[in-house]
């Protein structure tokens, strides 16, 4: 039985490593793809490149949702207490050595200059190298930390949401937020999580907000939360919100002057990397479920909301707040928001 081994950083997984994994998995009976944690140096690299940090557990989801069902194992070697390259060789075949569990003959990489290496620290195992010149998908994990966007398409579905953009459209009620967050997804080829609050008004409390009850908030937060993680997973580089878990808190205090019990527990400042705050600056319109109609109580709906928000831990001074009287300069400024957010930071296309 011919037992393999695809080691490597897969900070983070793409096109390039899943096809190699993939070939090497085609050459032996068992293939064991180790993913190399250094806490320090892989820190350091996330930090450089602008992005968050992608810890070994995370790297090891990912490449285990990628390659799950196949019958290779995908394991985490702790390589923190290691010296450096070359000086670590030594103490890294040992180490791959005790993470493997069987004895292995053969190990699987796409670097020839490795090949020295591991011919004195791992005699009597075949060395392979596969598509060396990378001709195939010419990507590397560094080009992709340092431009996401521009190399997206080459980012394993499995790592995508982590680096979709996300931006929540948040605003008090009759601000366009829905038909702009619909239209921003549209304009950037992608998803969006539209806000269920409205529905489940409709379907299950019978459109006659005086029947919600606290439970009915803790419901809602969950749905929505579960179907943003759905529009993530097909994010084309940006997923769009149309709502979040402060607004629910919000309403839940409009309707029942208390925050239902576990809506607080979805809420997170750390979850968006654009907020974008609707002023009620637009004409109000009536469907029959809004509340809370004239402009002055627009105006002070606008400020409680964006308190809350505050009182969350949201850095409010930092979202785009967008003020145009008309529908057409409001999208102008939401994508030249948006655009901002996605060349402007991390991953620059430019
Ligand atoms: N840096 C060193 O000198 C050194 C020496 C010995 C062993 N190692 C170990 O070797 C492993 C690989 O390290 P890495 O930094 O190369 O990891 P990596 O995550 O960058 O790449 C993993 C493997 O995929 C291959 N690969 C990357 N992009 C590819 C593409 N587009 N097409 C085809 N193949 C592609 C790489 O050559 C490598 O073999 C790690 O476990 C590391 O600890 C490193």
């Amino acid at each position: 039985m011919k037992v393999g081994v695809f080691p490597g950083k897969f900070l983070p997984p793409h096109r390039g490593h899943i096809t190699a994994i993939l070939r090497a998995h085609a050459l032996c009976d068992k293939l064991y793809v180790v993913i190399s944690k250094r806490t320090q140096e892989d820190g350091q690299l996330c930090k450089s490149a602008g992005i968050a940090y992608i810890s070994g557990v995370l790297r090891q989801r990912w490449l285990s949702q990628e390659l799950q069902g196949l019958g290779i194992e995908v394991l985490l070697q702790n390589e923190d207490a290691m010296a450096p390259f070359p000086q670590g060789w030594g103490a890294y075949a040992s180490l791959l050595k005790q993470t493997v569990p069987q004895p292995f003959g053969v190990i699987y990489g796409g670097e020839e200059s490795y090949r020295e290496g591991h011919c004195r620290y791992f005699p009597g195992i075949e060395y392979k190298v596969l598509d060396p010149q990378r001709t195939q998908w010419p990507i590397s994990g560094t080009e992709i930390r340092n431009h996401p966007y521009l190399h997206w398409d080459y980012i394993a579905g499995s790592a995508r949401p982590f680096f979709a953009r996300k931006v929540l459209i948040t605003g008090p009620e009759s601000c366009g937020k829905t038909t702009l967050t619909r239209k921003l997804a549209k304009v950037y080829c992608t998803s969006w999580s539209e806000e269920l609050g409205r529905d489940y008004q409709h379907d299950v409390v019978g459109g006659n907000g005086d029947l919600f009850d606290l439970e009915d908030f803790n419901r809602i937060t969950h749905l929505q939360y579960e179907q943003d993680l759905t529009a993530l997973r097909s994010a084309n580089k940006v997923c769009f919100f149309d709502t979040d878990a402060v607004v629910t808190a919000f309403f839940s205090q409009v309707f029942l002057g208390q925050v239902a019990s576990r809506v607080e527990s979805f809420i997170d400042p750390a979850k968006y990397d654009l907020v974008i705050a609707l002023k009620p600056t637009v004409p109000w319109v009536a469907d029959g479920m809004r509340e809370l109609g004239d402009q002055a109580t627009r105006e002070l709906s606008f400020d409680q909301l964006m308190a809350l928000y505050q009182s969350y831990g949201f850095d409010v001074s930092n979202f785009c707040a967008i003020d145009a009287p008309d529908y057409y300069q409001r999208l102008e400024d939401c994508i030249a928001a948006v655009e901002k957010s996605l060349y402007d930071n991390a991953g620059s296309a430019i």
